[in-house]
């Protein structure tokens, strides 16, 4: 439970705001019916219901962005259009927390929009307001205060998505990180088991490459690991994923292909990277070991037949191809 709110953001901030709305909310609904304004006092039950019910939804289904999008316009816009109908001017100020709580909820420009909704459908109606003077001045105050939200809001949307780019990418090659493998095979298990897309899946590593290192320094050493990464890019499909799973090796994950397809595309890589990859020393070459998804497998099994494939490329030689899909080790030079 914690682990979900520490890293989904938007369930985060649905499961506060249900908090506040149950210490915010129940107070006046209580004051509201011991007052005898029964009507106010359901439409807060109404508002807090709507919040508690979209939250469980979300915690069950994950559909953050949806139940976000819900709660902005049903509780928060729709229930302040209603107290506000119903109690007057008191009630608008409850457009202030609701613009807040939609630019927390959904995508600026949806959240912008829905007081400004909110507001043109109150001054048409008119019984909120007590005079015109109230009506400029309560528009011109929402209208600065949603254009300053959207500013803020659209800025911490585009860092939010830096932030998130960025860990998943590996600085050096721009390719994905192991965090991002982790979640794409995962991805691709889950996938196989309910659809049957077929998986396969490449472990490349570099041969000697601490030798490379030693013999010419680390700044070559990082220009071949972007050159190995330009050739495995460029001569796969674009549906394949690339991913660095720490120092000179990689994975690559391809969908829809069969065993004699995944050892196809591997073998035209290999043959690439024997004619262009370089040192100043000479050629670099790779290793690789290859696997195809099977039914029912775990991630780690499957992930472990690869390595132990990449392995006995290595052992057997280095620059050449394992597969472990079949039960004695079969070396292609
Ligand atoms: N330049 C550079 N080197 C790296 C980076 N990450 C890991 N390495 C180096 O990669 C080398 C890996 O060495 P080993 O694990 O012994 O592998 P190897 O020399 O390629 O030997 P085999 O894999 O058995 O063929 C080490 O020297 C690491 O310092 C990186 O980002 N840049």
């Amino acid at each position: 439970m914690l682990y979900r709110l520490r890293n989904d953001f938007h369930l985060s901030v649905i499961t506060l705001m249900n908090a506040c709305a149950i210490v915010g909310i129940t107070p006046f609904a209580v004051w509201r019916f011991l007052r005898g304004e029964y009507w106010i006092g359901l439409i807060d039950l109404g508002i807090l219901g709507a919040i508690v019910g979209a939250t469980l939804y979300a915690w069950r289904t994950h559909k953050t962005a949806c139940t976000g999008l819900f709660l902005a316009l049903v509780p928060c816009t729709g229930g302040a259009i209603a107290i506000s109908l119903t109690a007057g001017e008191v009630g608008l100020f409850w457009l202030y927390p609701a613009l807040i709580c939609s630019f927390m909820l959904t995508r600026p420009l949806i959240a912008a929009l829905l007081p400004l909704g909110a507001l043109a459908l109150l001054i048409l109606e008119g019984s909120a307001f007590s005079s015109s003077q109230q009506i400029w001045s309560f528009s011109v105050t929402l209208l600065v205060v949603c254009a300053c939200t959207y500013v803020f809001a659209r800025r911490s949307e585009h860092q939010r998505n830096r932030l998130k780019h960025l860990a998943l990418l590996d600085p050096l090659t721009g390719v994905s990180n192991r965090r991002a493998l982790d979640e794409a095979l995962a991805r691709a298990v889950s996938e196989h088991e309910r659809l049957g897309t077929e998986y396969g899946l490449v472990l490349a590593d570099l041969d000697h490459f601490k030798r490379v290192n030693d013999t010419h320094g680390h700044h070559t050493g990082d220009r071949i690991l972007v050159d190995f990464v330009g050739v495995l890019a460029f001569n796969t499909r674009r549906s394949d994923q690339l991913f660095r799973f720490g120092g000179e090796e990689f994975v690559i994950l391809m969908s829809g292909t069969t065993p004699n397809g995944l050892q196809a595309a591997v073998e035209h890589v290999q043959s690439v990277l024997r004619k262009t990859l370089t040192s100043p020393s000479g050629p670099v070459t790779a290793s690789f070991g290859t696997a195809i998804l099977q039914r029912g497998e775990s991630v780690d099994h499957w992930f472990e037949r690869a390595d132990e494939a990449l392995y006995r490329a290595k052992s057997l030689g280095r620059d050449r191809i394992v597969s472990g899909d079949r039960s004695t080790s079969e070396a292609l030079s």
